[in-house]
């Protein structure tokens, strides 16, 4: 079997289209503009690409764009000051502050600086736990993404064996509280996991979220099943130079999936997407108008 490529980049166009019809339709019927923020310190030049990335995307989608650049050394109290200022910004709908954070910052105390409401990353408790009880939460932008790409593949998803690999607070623990919320039966595997590959073989649904370059092999794989590779690996090529390479061994892999997204074109394209999307159902829930079809959990 040589799987279907699920193209993240492309439906992350169909994605931007429909939260840039919701934000014309918002400004013609109600005069109001979302708007996101976010804050960056330090200077990690991925970071700065990736930033610079998402401001173009929340621009061309008609939403108002702000970056905050702050210096490597700005203390904790300094970035508190300026989520309290963003909190009380009536032309600010999310905020996004951009992780890891220096050593130095408490993230937990920062994270639960941000008004849950324009909590567009979902990581504030109060969302995770809205989240985790099954009730309307701030969902985070990568999971959403690959809930949305496993909707789009499936349709229902009620009763599949789902097997996602890491149980970080960004990726794993809340794509298996929507996997369980879309009545998957769910695993969490992560690195004290026992016989990970025979964990895996069972798996309809393989969600990898590890960091680790090529680490899910054809012989993890049941034949026909999805893989969506979270991974974001950068490796040396033997040439010279660098590439981006996924947790899943891709040329093997599709050799045996039923379905799965490559890296690059996959999670990370939806990542951006789902951010714009979260945007602009934060914007409507603030303003107390209906939200967007298709872009919610
Ligand atoms: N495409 C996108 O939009 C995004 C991509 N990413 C990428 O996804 C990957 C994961 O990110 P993130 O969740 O933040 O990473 P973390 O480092 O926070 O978590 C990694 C998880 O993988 C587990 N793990 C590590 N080694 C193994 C192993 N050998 N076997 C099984 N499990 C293992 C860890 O287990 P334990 O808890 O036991 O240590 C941990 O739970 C990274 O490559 C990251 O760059 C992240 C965010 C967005
Ligand atoms: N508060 C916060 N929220 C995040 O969501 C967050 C974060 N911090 N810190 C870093 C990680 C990582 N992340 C990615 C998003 C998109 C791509 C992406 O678009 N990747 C392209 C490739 C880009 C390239 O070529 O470098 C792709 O996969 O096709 C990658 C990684 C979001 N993160």
């Amino acid at each position: 079997m040589v799987a279907t490529v699920i193209d993240g980049k492309a439906f992350a166009e169909t994605v931007r289209a429909r939260v840039k019809a919701h934000v014309a339709r918002l400004d013609r019927d109600h005069a109001v503009q979302p708007g996101l923020a976010v804050v960056l310190v330090g200077e990690d030049p991925a970071s700065e690409v990736y930033v610079r990335s998402k401001g173009k995307a929340t621009t061309q989608a008609g939403m108002k764009s702000i970056e905050h650049k702050l210096d490597a050394a700005t203390s904790e109290g300094e970035l508190l000051a300026l989520i309290v200022r963003l909190n009380g910004d009536e032309t600010i709908h999310g905020i996004l502050v951009q992780l890891p954070l220096p050593d130095h910052i408490d993230t937990d105390k920062v994270l639960a600086a941000i008004t849950p409401a324009k909590d567009v990353d979902g990581f504030h408790i109060s969302n995770v736990g809205l989240l985790a009880t099954g009730q309307k939460a701030m969902v985070p932008c990568t999971p959403l993404g690959c809930l949305m790409m496993l909707r789009e593949h499936y349709g229902a998803l009620s009763g599949l064996e789902a097997v996602v690999i890491g149980r970080s607070n960004i990726v794993g623990k809340p794509m298996a509280h929507l996997l369980l919320k879309e009545s998957c039966t769910v695993t969490i595997a992560h690195s004290r996991t026992r016989d990970l590959p025979d964990v895996v073989r069972r798996a309809d649904i393989v969600v990898a979220a590890v960091g680790r370059p090529a680490m899910v092999t054809a012989d993890w794989i049941k034949p026909g099943a999805t893989v969506i590779d979270v991974g974001i690996n950068r490796i040396d090529k033997p040439e010279g130079g660098t590439r981006l390479v996924g947790d899943v061994d891709y040329p093997n892999v599709a050799q045996v999936a039923g379905a799965i997204t490559p890296v690059p074109g996959g999670v990370g394209p939806m990542t951006i997407a789902c951010l714009l999307a979260n945007t602009v159902t934060a914007c409507c829930r603030i303003h107390n108008l209906p939200e967007p079809e298709g872009l919610t959990a």
